[in-house]
């Protein structure tokens, strides 16, 4: 967004009244000047999949105009939308690709109200200027938990059992259905989810192993262990806690489910392509896994419905439903109302700082910069935010811009080919505004440019 997109870079408040500064609460102190970008009932924001409702409530006491659906929007729908709007909000449906997001010509901020982010092109909205945001661990315990229940309800069949007693079958068996306790938990990732599911899982008696890229400090009792098949080969329960990168994907093939255990149990809640289910069907076909509990798909459906889960949709549905000891759920491992109503917030509060104030803070594609608030007396400031290639000689031309203000404080850093600097200078009159953003408009190496006062 640049100031000359939206109006006149002079009709601006600089004096937050008392109601605007008791509706931001946690956005901005009290004695502290609140910025805002011109007018924030110029801001749009588009909200698709049902993004919690913690959310729109922030969103709306700033001011800013929201369009707010409960499904992804179809690409043709999406493109059309997407060119006018500040700030987007998606979840793990809605694809952010580079043939979508150029046409995002006043798009500053995209927030992911989930974990994932790789339902976005980071690199291409790093390089277009576009601070991606996401909430890295709001809906972690309720995905631990729900993999916990997976677990007991593969190891006691029960969902065989409930679909027998739905349609009229009792049928009280022992005969492969084991306790839990003493059973090895295999934890694939041992971040955010893998470290909460691993206390969990040892409060309840298993054993816990795990294997990541890197070294992490083990919880309780559990053990690192260095390989994949050193893990494939000792644990009961396999269970997936990556994130979808090209080395995740199917990183549980034939070979691997060949190296598990006999009678052993998978559980995929990360990503879809992690794990190959054709594979899987295979050898549960073969009697060599017990069975699964499946949250993620390689290909999900865009909004809720009958039908939808479907050989359509992925190939192998039909055959994968067939099958007996298999947990099938439409990627609800995040879905609780405390997950979704804290993620509204973290992510809704995230966008707001960076579209008012310029503060990236927990940007997962772009250089995290901030600069403490302006006071609120400083009312001949202004805010300066400059993304530009990584290059050098920019700092030089830009600083040479500043210099006939007195620079109050500045901060830049840089990630990959992108860097970011904000600037607070004083004395800066209000026509001097103009000027200063056009000349820092020309500069040659400029990805984008906002002036906040
Ligand atoms: N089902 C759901 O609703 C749901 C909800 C939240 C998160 N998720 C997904 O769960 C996954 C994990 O989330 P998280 O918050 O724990 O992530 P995280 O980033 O905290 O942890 C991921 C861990 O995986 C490790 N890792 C990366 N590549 C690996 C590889 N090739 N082999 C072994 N380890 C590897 C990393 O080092 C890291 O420790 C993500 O894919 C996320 O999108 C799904
Ligand atoms: O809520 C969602 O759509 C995604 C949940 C989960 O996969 C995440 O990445 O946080």
């Amino acid at each position: 967004m640049s100031i000359s997109e939206s109006g006149s870079p002079h009709a601006v408040s600089t004096s937050p009244t008392q109601s605007y500064l008791a509706q931001v609460g946690g956005i901005s102190s009290k004695t502290t000047k609140a910025l805002k970008p011109f007018s924030t009932g110029d801001i749009k924001i588009l909200l698709l999949e049902n993004v919690n409702s913690t959310a729109i409530n922030i969103f709306k006491n700033q001011g800013y105009q929201v369009e707010f659906y409960k499904t992804s929007l179809p690409e043709d729908e999406l493109i059309e939308k997407i060119k006018d709007v500040h700030a987007i909000g998606i979840r793990s449906k809605t694809k952010l690709t580079s043939k979508i997001l150029q046409h995002a010509k006043n798009l500053v901020t995209i927030g992911c109200f989930c974990i994932g982010t790789n339902q976005v092109d980071l690199e291409y909205a790093g390089k277009a200027g576009i601070a991606v945001f996401n909430s890295p661990f709001s809906n972690s315990r309720s995905v631990a938990e729900l993999v916990i229940a997976e677990i007991i309800t593969l190891a006691r069949q029960l969902g065989d059992r409930s679909i027998e007693m739905h349609t009229g079958t009792w049928n009280k068996v022992s005969a492969k259905c084991w306790e839990i306790r003493g059973k090895t938990l295999g934890i694939v990732g041992y971040g955010h989810i893998g470290s909460q599911l691993s206390v969990l899982a040892e409060s309840m008696g298993m054993n816990v192993i795990y294997y990541d890229v890197t070294m992490i400090m083990a919880l309780g009792n559990s053990k690192q262990v260095e390989t994949l098949d050193d893990l494939l080969q000792r644990a009961d329960f396999v269970t997936l806690h990556v994130p979808a990168t090209a080395e995740t994907k199917n990183l549980l093939s034939t070979p691997q489910f060949a190296a598990m255990k006999d009678g052993a149990y998978v559980i995929n809640a990360s990503r879809g392509t992690v794990i190959d289910i054709p594979a899987l069907i295979e050898a549960m076909k073969a009697g060599k896994i017990a069975g699964a509990a499946l949250d993620v798909y390689p290909h999900e459906p865009a909004k809720n419905g009958e039908g939808l889960f479907s050989n359509q949709l992925n190939g192998f549905a039909e055959e994968l439903c067939s099958l007996r000891n298999v947990i099938l759920t439409p990627h609800i491992g995040g879905s609780t109302e405390e997950a979704q109503s804290a993620i509204g917030i973290e992510v809704a509060t995230s966008l707001t700082k960076y579209i008012n104030e310029g503060n990236s803070l927990g940007a997962v594609n772009f250089p995290e910069v901030s600069l403490r608030d302006l006071d609120l007396d400083q009312e001949n400031s202004v805010r300066v935010l400059y993304i530009h290639q990584n290059v050098p000689g920019v700092l030089k031309t830009v600083n040479n811009i500043l210099s006939n203000h007195n620079i109050e404080k500045q901060f830049t850093d840089s990630r990959g080919d992108v860097a970011y600097l904000m600037a607070d200078i004083s004395e800066v009159d209000q026509t001097d505004i103009k000027s200063l953003y056009e000349q820092l408009e020309q500069t040659p190496y400029k990805i984008a440019t906002r002036l906040l006062y």
